[in-house]
């Protein structure tokens, strides 16, 4: 490997569901596996089962067993299989996801003869940068099983973080004493070790965002999706992409579920248990619905094809917050009021599956937009009935209101944090303009975004034949470590390596 090349991966807003998304119902997933060994109790335990289900309105039960008569037959096959074949657990309220246009970079540069027995990470965006010595690094505790020799071989992420490897990192990390550094150099050390081996050609892995890190917006989901495909790339375990920025067909998906896995590990480095919907959108781009479980069941993904293109406004408060404050808070509210936060909460689940109903339909015209933005409209009212608002967040809405440029409701968790305006169309920029200077006034950060956008893509910059190396625009000097730090602002960045700017871009 002695080419430079850089790896991208969008960030995401929830545009629905929020908070709704972290309380369910009762539902009974299929494991037929577990059809072997029958028993007596199975059948009995069915039965009240299919009694619940038709005497229950509000039980949420899949698809598949909706219709009463179906119920029926499927009761009767399980009389004559052995063991029930399905398990209780909590099937959550569903929510919407989708990329934006925002991204975090990721330049790999091979060190060459010059520390060539370094590894350097540098992540000028959180002021960190840090070096080790690829002999030092404990290449011995990766158990040399974990591999998958399907359709080719190459190393599986285990379920959880391995402790083994966990305590024998912590050896190599424990002077970082500020987290947000300590985070990102954990999640990276885990994938070197278990994607690459002791003879990969040393390199500088210098990151850059246009994201917001820390505003819900799924900054560490993109950086883990870019520390994922790069070092996937490194390690030969994926082909490089092929798609282009403005081609949607579908390809062999093994490769960026590859990545996708491997990246929800460098979530877990930096979140513990995530539920794995961002780094979900960062990979795939697009859009996503998703419903997590209540049990140790994965979270129930899809993806959303062709989903329409929004523009939308995007508007960071930089008010700090805590999600976890925020869904506590709900919580509270609805041990107090069990009724009325339900209510809350069910129609935030119905506006949800309202809006996918929308998205989905293969033609989305005006009136689905319009429908959409009323969605929006409703869905910040509820958020703002369960008390996760804020006066900055509200300012927010009420500029936007005043000038009637479209809709805006929060996103993610509130209390600070984001809200999203989904714009009218064939509005006068001059009024953009305008709203841009008051958010300005007030503090905030705007960015004019599309929904929806590419996933993780990669792009080999000075060698691509289409480079047109007379062309003034064209400075590979920002394709070293040096010149990528040193591009000075976030428009910058789009407009030297952006996706939409450089069709070298290929796409997963
Ligand atoms: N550009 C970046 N450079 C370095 N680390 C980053 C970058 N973006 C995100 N991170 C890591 O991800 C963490 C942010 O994750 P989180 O608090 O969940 O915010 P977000 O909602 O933006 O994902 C940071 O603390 C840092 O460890
Ligand atoms: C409030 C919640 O629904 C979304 C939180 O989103 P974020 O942390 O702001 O990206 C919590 C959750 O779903 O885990």
């Amino acid at each position: 490997m002695e080419k430079s090349f850089v790896v991208s991966a969008p960030g995401k807003v929830i545009i629905f569901g929020e908070h709704a998304a972290v309380y369910g119902k009762v539902c009974i997933s299929l494991s037929f596996p577990a059809f072997r060994n029958y028993s007596i109790i199975s059948s009995v335990f069915l039965s009240c089962y299919s009694l619940l289900i038709i005497h229950i309105r509000s039980l949420y039960i899949l698809p598949l067993v909706f219709n009463r008569n179906l119920i029926i037959i499927f009761h009767f096959v399980l009389t004559f299989f052995p063991s029930p074949p399905f398990s209780f657990s909590a099937l959550q309220k569903p929510a919407i996801a989708a990329a934006v246009s925002l991204r975090t970079y990721l330049l790999v540069s091979p060190n060459g003869d010059k520390d060539k027995d370094f590894i350097k990470l540098d992540l000028p965006d959180i002021d960190f940068s840090h070096s080790w010595k690829i002999s030092d690094l404990p290449w011995s505790i990766i158990p040399s099983n974990n591999v998958d020799n399907t359709p080719v071989f190459r190393p599986k992420p285990t379920e959880s973080l391995i402790p083994e490897v966990v305590s024998k990192l912590s050896e190599f990390i424990y002077d970082i004493t500020n987290p947000i550094h300590y985070n990102s150099a954990y999640a990276f050390l885990y994938l070197y070790l278990f994607l690459l081996n002791k003879s990969t050609p040393a390199c500088t892995f210098t990151i850059r965002s246009t994201l917001p890190i820390g505003a819900g917006l799924g900054s560490s989901a993109s950086m883990a999706v870019c520390l994922a495909a790069s070092l996937s790339i490194l390690g030969t375990h994926v082909s490089p992409p092929t798609l282009q920025y403005d081609d949607f067909s579908i390809t062999n998906s093994t490769d960026s579920s590859f990545i996708d896995s491997w990246s929800f590990m460098a979530e877990k480095c930096i979140h513990g248990n995530p539920s794995g919907i961002d780094n979900t959108v960062a990979c795939h781009g697009g859009a996503i619905m998703f419903q997590r479980m209540k049990s140790s069941i994965p979270s129930v993904k899809t993806l959303i094809k062709n989903f329409p293109t929004l523009k939308l406004l995007l508007t960071n408060t930089a008010h700090p917050r805590k999600t976890s404050d925020l869904v506590s808070k709900v919580a509270s509210l609805t041990n107090q009021f069990p009724l009325v936060s339900g209510s809350i909460l069910d129609a935030i689940e119905s506006l949800t599956k309202e809006a996918y109903n929308l998205i989905i339909r293969p033609f989305f015209d005006n009136d689905s937009k319009n429908r959409l933005r009323d969605l929006f409209r409703i869905n910040h009212g509820l958020l703002v009935s369960l008390g996760v608002s804020h006066p900055s967040l509200e300012k927010v809405k009420l500029l936007a209101d005043k000038l009637d440029l479209g809709e805006t409701k929060l996103t993610g968790a509130g209390g600070g944090g984001c809200a999203i305006t989904l714009l009218k169309d064939d509005i006068d920029t001059s009024k953009i303009d305008s709203l841009l200077n008051q958010y300005q006034n007030e503090g905030f950060e705007a960015f004019e975004t599309t929904l929806g956008g590419k996933g993780v893509g990669l792009m080999y910059p000075s060698v691509n034949p289409s480079t047109n190396l007379n062309d003034p625009t064209v400075d590979l000097s920002h394709f070293t470590p040096n010149g990528f730090i040193s591009i000075e602002s976030k428009i910058n960045i789009e407009k030297f390596i952006g996706i939409e700017n450089n069709p070298e871009w290929r796409f997963w």
